[in-house]
């Protein structure tokens, strides 16, 4: 039998002429997905003609992203192709309308994360000092929607969001979940010269045990509460013994080195974000709505006020009671709901709720995501 000897310079010959091919292909590809992509930007463009203001619709963004994954034959991920379509989508928007988004600043912290989560990148951006800030921000017109946590898997409500809520004009537009991974981020990578840590006293809590386990000659006092996580990480670039417990967008930001990753004690920390703005967003067909209200303080009166849910067959998805404020041992309730405030059922839900309850408002429904 011959034998065929292949030198290597024939292999790298072959290896050369496949990938010239692949790289043909792709190059094929990628002159369709172009004009296509500016096909889709056209149409969008005239879209936004047509709707003359308001270019940002949630519950049409909610739909192009479920029947895409829908039809999605792989090999990308779902949560790829939610990623892709939102920049497209954020760029066609940019063509419609620039649109301005207020978030709990400063730059790198988990609300600015959402924000581009939910907007993609071709937004403007407005860093605020406080969740106040944010709901001026938008309540002045300065940015058209804003984004505040709400609620933390490990940690629980974020009151003062709550409180604002109750108070505000604005809407709730919708909802976004940003699982959270903390890392410990310092200038150098050897744990034992750290001798202090920087971080939102939300997120020590969020990586208690990790750091007792792995740093036992720290004593807690050496733990340094920041306004916030990307605060942290500036305090921590300018002191080679300290590091920051933040995310990684906070570290890139002030040029730290991650020594430690996913440090989190909980490996489904998950925060939930809500976007606030003055626009009542129209149902999408897989909805929640918010809302919140108060009852006289007696025995049973929850249970009564939220018997039609259960009669009407409506899912609650979330009730967290605040202090009123108005009065001592008063509550507020915010309620979640599935469903849209204009479904038939949930209509007649909400009016049965508000006749029982001594305040009711609808903090606003959106696309369940
Ligand atoms: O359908 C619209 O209303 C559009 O403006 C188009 C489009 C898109 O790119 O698909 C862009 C912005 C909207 O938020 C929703 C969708």
């Amino acid at each position: 039998m011959p034998e065929f000897i292949i030198s290597r310079r024939q292999i790298n010959r072959l290896m050369i002429n496949q990938l010239k091919q692949l790289r043909d292909k792709i190059d094929a590809i990628d002159s369709e997905l172009l004009k296509l992509m500016s096909a889709r930007a056209g149409l969008a463009r005239e879209i936004g003609q047509i709707k003359n203001g308001m270019a940002y619709r949630p519950e049409r963004e909610a739909q192009v992203l479920t029947r895409l994954c829908a039809l999605n034959p792989g090999p990308l991920a779902n949560e790829h192709i939610v990623r892709l379509f939102t920049e497209i989508m954020s760029l066609c928007r940019s063509l419609e309308e620039p649109m301005t988004i207020a978030y709990l600043g400063p730059q790198g912290t988990f609300s600015e994360e959402a924000a581009l989560k939910r907007f993609g990148g071709v937004v403007t951006t407005l860093a605020c000092n406080s969740i106040d800030d944010v709901f001026r921000k938008v309540e002045a017109g300065v940015a058209g929607y804003g984004v505040v946590p709400v609620e933390n898997s490990t940690e629980g409500a974020v009151g003062r969001s709550l409180d604002l809520l109750l108070h505000t004009p604005l809407k709730v537009c919708g909802e976004i979940k940003l699982p959270i991974h903390q890392h410990l981020l310092a200038l150098q990578t050897d744990l034992a010269r750290i001798k202090k840590i920087y971080s939102h006293p939300q997120s020590f809590s969020q990586c208690h045990e990790w750091l007792n386990a792995n740093l036992p000659h720290l004593p807690e006092v050496a733990r340094i509460n920041a306004a916030s996580n990307a605060d942290a990480a500036r305090l921590a670039a300018g002191d080679e013994t300290a590091a920051a417990v933040a995310g990684k967008k906070a570290g890139e930001v002030f040029g730290l080195t991650i020594c430690a990753e996913n440090i989190e004690d909980d490996p489904n920390n998950t925060t939930r974000f809500l976007v606030i703005g003055t626009q009542e967003v129209a149902a999408s067909g897989k909805d929640k709505t918010s809302l919140v209200m108060s009852v006289k303080n007696r025995p049973g009166a929850i249970h009564e006020l939220l018997a039609p849910l259960a009669e009407h067959g409506v899912s609650m998805s979330r009730l967290e009671s605040r202090p009123s404020r108005a009065s001592l041992w008063e509550y507020v309730f915010f309620v979640d709901i599935e469903g849209h405030q204009q479904d038939a059922t949930i209509a007649k839900a909400l009016q049965e709720l508000r006749e029982r309850s001594a305040f009711l408002k609808i903090l606003g429904s959106y696309p369940a995501m």
